[in-house]
């Protein structure tokens, strides 16, 4: 317990800065939102009052005309209210709506820029958690807590004010309430708090744990290992239900116990008023008044701890977004970046070493140059390099040592969209989003007119199966639409590249998953797209390699061969090795 109560005292006050900033464009609608609640103070200090001008004044009195007038102007106040209210939601929804907005367009830029390393070494689930579910309670910061803990404090300070005015002592009185809920009231508020803090770490957990297992649902099934995986699940749930309930029991509690401060001060107050009554230190119509502030006050003294306290477990999920948002991305861009002139130049890899973590070098002091259209194999035995050695070409990474020039410009120095925009990549399968064939295609250029998408399909070898779809280009695929074969999807991203139109194509083992038919289209495709472009491809394939100009052999993350396929079988060295274990069929790669 010692522990967490340690641990507890981060108060988060940079983190809730950070998260309030995002209210700064929004505030001329907090300023109103202010109003409002000044006016809703007001009409809430009124009724009460009138009460007491009733009580005391007018029934003693039988004024008739007064209270004609009383009730004319508790109606106007009443109407008051209610307009102010109706402002207050418009504003509540501008600033809830805006603010979150931001919020969660800022997040995904933030994912946008910390880019492809990050999203590679923390698990997908986590991402997607922090995203989802973190940002989504954090926007309620600015959906209820804020506004309401501005209201309920301009309520507090303005009950406070006429409590105070109409009796002193009586005020006085209901103090001791407050000690007593402080002697309890915190320690069940921190209770809650730490329930709800490890709740929040389990169900992070917990989503990961979903996510992973309906990625794998297929392995699960070839493997029988379903029950193996809900065991694990089960493990995992059990503890982040009983947080919650706990978590439940100590907010439950938090009520009750502010319940029965609530009636002590009710019972002081009556003890103490009725004395002061007998004295005529106090007329009815005041207690009346008073009672009915002091009602108020505490409502809205409760409704503040409980959106203070809320907002608190919030808390702990805007610290992972902020930690989140603040870390620097391993990639960035110069101020003042270059970009690539028109006219196409070499590639150049001049003493690169690269390496994810650990000492041993993934990519060790290679030297390459690449001449504009030449076609480039790479190839090596599996863990060698390779798919590191395309990933640093595209900045997916930096390498800690040497550099990579294009035309002969350092590509650290250019600006990340005009690198990207001059490379393509094609990976082992493509990609398919949850939306039609044809807008699928369209994301290599989402310039591109309909007559350029099929133009693109039928040079990608795609327009055939397309067209022999139930829809066509406008069958819906990806994850809830039609399926298609690892070849097909292969041949839309192909289709991709030609709308993009990049003067350099890096294949990542494109055709490694595709059996010999499908390959054969692929291959096909390949061969259109690769005409007056510079193509670099992890290959895999004896029929990619024999067609490239010239091979670069990589183990351990050095070249230690390269040269043309005739060169370098004629060598006799690690290439021809390769190409030899291949045909036992002890080598998979080339
Ligand atoms: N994200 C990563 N984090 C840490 N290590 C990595 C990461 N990706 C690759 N590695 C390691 O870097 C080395 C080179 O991997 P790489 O994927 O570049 O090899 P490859 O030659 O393309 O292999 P394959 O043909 O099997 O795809 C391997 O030892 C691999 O374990």
């Amino acid at each position: 317990m010692r522990l967490f109560r340690k641990k507890q005292k981060h108060k988060y006050w940079k983190e809730y800065k950070w998260i309030i900033s995002f209210l700064l464009p929004y505030k001329k609608h907090l300023f109103y939102l202010v109003i409002c609640g000044l006016f809703l103070t007001l009409g809430e200090i009124v009724i009460p009052k009138s009460f007491q001008i009733l009580i005391d004044d007018f029934i003693p009195n039988n004024d008739i005309s007064g209270l004609y007038q009383l009730i004319v102007v508790v109606s106007v106040v009443i109407i008051f209210m209610i307009l102010a209210a109706a402002v207050m939601n418009l504003q509540k929804r501008i600033i809830r709506e805006k603010a979150a907005r931001d919020l969660q367009y800022a997040s995904f830029d933030k994912l946008r820029g910390l880019g492809f390393s990050y999203i590679e070494k923390n698990p997908t689930g986590e991402i997607l958690s922090l995203l989802n579910t973190d940002v989504n309670d954090i926007q309620r910061i600015y959906r209820d807590y804020l506004p309401n803990i501005i209201l309920y404090s301009i309520m507090i300070v303005g009950l406070s004010i006429m409590l105070l005015t109409l009796n002193f002592w009586l005020t006085l009185i209901i103090i001791p309430s407050y000690f007593l809920y402080y002697t309890i009231g915190p320690w069940v508020e921190r209770q809650a708090f730490l329930y709800l803090k490890r709740y929040n770490e389990d169900r992070v957990d917990l989503e990961k744990q979903v996510y992973e297992t309906m990625s794998s649902m297929q392995e699960l099934r070839a493997y029988g290992a379903i029950d193996w995986r809900m065991s694990h699940f089960i493990e995992r749930y059990k503890p982040f239900n009983r947080n919650w309930l706990q978590s439940t029991f100590y907010a439950h509690s938090r009520g009750s116990v502010r319940r029965i401060t609530v009636y002590f001060a009710i019972l002081l107050l009556f003890w103490f008023g009725a004395d002061q009554i007998q004295n005529e230190m106090i007329t009815v119509g005041e207690f009346v008044a008073f009672f009915f502030y002091f009602l108020l006050l505490m409502f809205n003294i409760t409704f503040l701890v409980t959106s203070l306290t809320e907002q608190q477990t919030v808390m702990i999920q805007a610290s992972r977004l902020y930690n989140f948002y603040h870390q620097d991305a391993e990639v960035r861009e110069i101020n003042n970046p270059l970009c690539l002139p028109n006219q196409q130049g070499a590639i150049e890899f001049k003493e690169v070493s690269f390496t994810y973590q650990g000492n041993a070098p993934n990519v060790d002091r290679v030297n390459l140059k690449i001449e504009v259209g030449e076609h480039i194999a790479v190839v090596g035995e599996s863990g060698g390099g390779k798919s590191t050695l395309i990933k640093l070409l595209g900045r997916f990474y930096d390498p800690q040592q040497g550099e990579i020039l294009m035309n002969d410009i350092p590509i650290k120095n250019l600006s990340l969209g005009s690198l990207r925009e001059r490379l393509g990549y094609v990976f082992q399968e493509g990609y398919l989003f949850g939306t039609s064939v044809k807008e699928n295609i369209r994301f290599g250029n989402p310039d591109s007119s309909d007559e350029e998408i099929v133009e693109a399909a039928k040079m990608s070898y795609a327009h055939n199966f397309i067209e022999a779809l139930p829809e066509g280009y406008e069958t819906e695929v990806g994850e809830r639409g039609y399926k298609l074969s690892g070849g097909q999807k292969q041949r839309i991203a192909i289709a991709r590249m030609f709308l993009k139109n990049p003067s350099i194509v890096v294949l990542d083992e494109a055709t490694s998953a595709l059996d010999n038919e499908s390959e054969a289209f692929v291959q096909k495709a390949l061969h259109v797209l690769s005409q007056n472009r510079t193509i670099i491809t992890v290959a895999h394939r004896l029929s990619t390699i024999m067609e490239a100009d010239r091979i670069v052999v990589m183990k351990e993350g050095r070249i230690i061969e390269h040269g043309t396929f005739e060169e370098l079988m004629q060598s006799y060295g690690a290439f021809y090795e390769l190409v030899n274990s291949n045909k036992k069929g002890s080598y998979t790669d080339v």
